[in-house]
């Protein structure tokens, strides 16, 4: 049994829709990522084959005036419960970020591209990234960007919200990322997992994310037009669309390491944006 901890988030809820008889996902009642020790335990009471972490504080603009919650939930639990599974010898998986990056120049990040978080998520992130590889069991980070899904909260539900009321919709273009969808995550964390267990040696920090990298415009573009919305996008400057939290203008992961140690080339995300407008029901007939 591959544990999972998240129940109702995109990443959670994809898994168990794609492997509901090998995962089994804690919702917050059974293990709160607030409380470091009953996240352990609960990996402990279950000696799982292998351990999937899809729980996170993923509110960015939230966390900036939350960063003691978001270094428990983000930092403090994964980094518990990667020791717990490695007591027990079992692989672990701990998703992570675009956010960890500076966001500078233009080049795809590599998995050993030095970090530099704008905020307080992606710093949250990227110590539980360290608390991972300092546990000292087999891992891996596998970094990821932009997802979405037809469930919990996202850009693309965000989009068909916004476009449904309004003839037009204001969106970065200077912000340049891969969009993932969570059901392609999913089945690569579950492949990532099994490999782990297959050969430990593949321990490491990989990328994952949809092809080809595009903007949060051409994103929104391509959503209005899959679902056959007249909405138009007006191109913005980050600067013009101010946040609480800074977020990277190069967002580009470079994801090679990953197909070659795992056989997982980058999804096109335009074919699971039209797996979820489908689920939505928002398709162009
Ligand atoms: N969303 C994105 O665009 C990206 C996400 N990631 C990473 O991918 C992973 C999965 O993200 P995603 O599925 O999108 O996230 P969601 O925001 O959809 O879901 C987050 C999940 O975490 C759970 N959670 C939050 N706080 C706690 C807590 N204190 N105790 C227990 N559970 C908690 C939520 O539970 P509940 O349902 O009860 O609220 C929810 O199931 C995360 O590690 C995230 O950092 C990386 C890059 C991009
Ligand atoms: C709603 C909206 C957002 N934007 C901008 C704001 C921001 O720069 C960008 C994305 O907006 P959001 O706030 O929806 O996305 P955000 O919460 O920043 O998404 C991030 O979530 C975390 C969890 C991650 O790990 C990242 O990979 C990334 O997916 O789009 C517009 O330009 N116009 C709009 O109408």
């Amino acid at each position: 049994m591959i544990l999972v901890f998240g129940r109702h988030g995109q990443l959670a809820s994809a898994l168990q829709r794609l492997a509901p008889e090998t995962t089994r996902c804690l919702d917050r009642s059974a293990a709160d990522l607030e409380d470091p020790a009953a996240c352990a335990a609960a990996i402990r009471a279950a000696r799982p084959r292998a351990v999937i972490n899809a729980a996170a504080f993923t509110g960015v603009d939230a966390a900036e005036s939350a960063p003691e919650t978001a270094h428990r939930v983000n930092a403090e639990s994964p980094a518990a419960m990667a020791r717990a599974a490695a007591e027990l010898g079992a692989p672990f998986v701990q998703v992570s970020t675009d956010y960890v990056f500076d966001g500078r120049g233009d080049t795809p990040w590599t998995p050993a591209a030095p970090t530099g978080p704008l905020g307080v998520y992606g710093a949250s992130k990227l110590a539980g990234e360290a608390g991972v590889r300092a546990a000292g069991g087999v891992h891996a980070i596998l970094r990821t960007s932009w997802v979405f899904s037809a469930v919990g909260q996202n850009f693309v539900r965000t989009m068909l919200r916004l476009g449904a009321t309004r003839p037009e919709v204001s969106v970065v273009a200077d912000q340049i990322g891969g969009p993932t969808p969570a059901d392609d995550l999913a089945a690569a964390c579950l492949r990532v997992a099994r490999g782990l267990c297959d050969d430990p040696s593949r321990t490491g920090t990989y990328h994952f994310a949809g092809a080809p990298d595009t903007s949060w415009a051409g994103l929104a573009r391509e959503i209005f037009a899959q679902a056959g919305m007249a909405t138009r996008v007006a191109e913005i400057p980050t600067t013009a669309y101010p946040t609480p939290a800074r977020r990277p203008l190069n967002s580009r992961l470079d994801c090679r390491s990953t197909n070659a140690a795992f056989g997982l080339p980058r999804p096109d995300w335009r074919k699971g944006l039209a797996r979820v407008l489908k689920e939505l029901g928002e398709a162009r007939p």
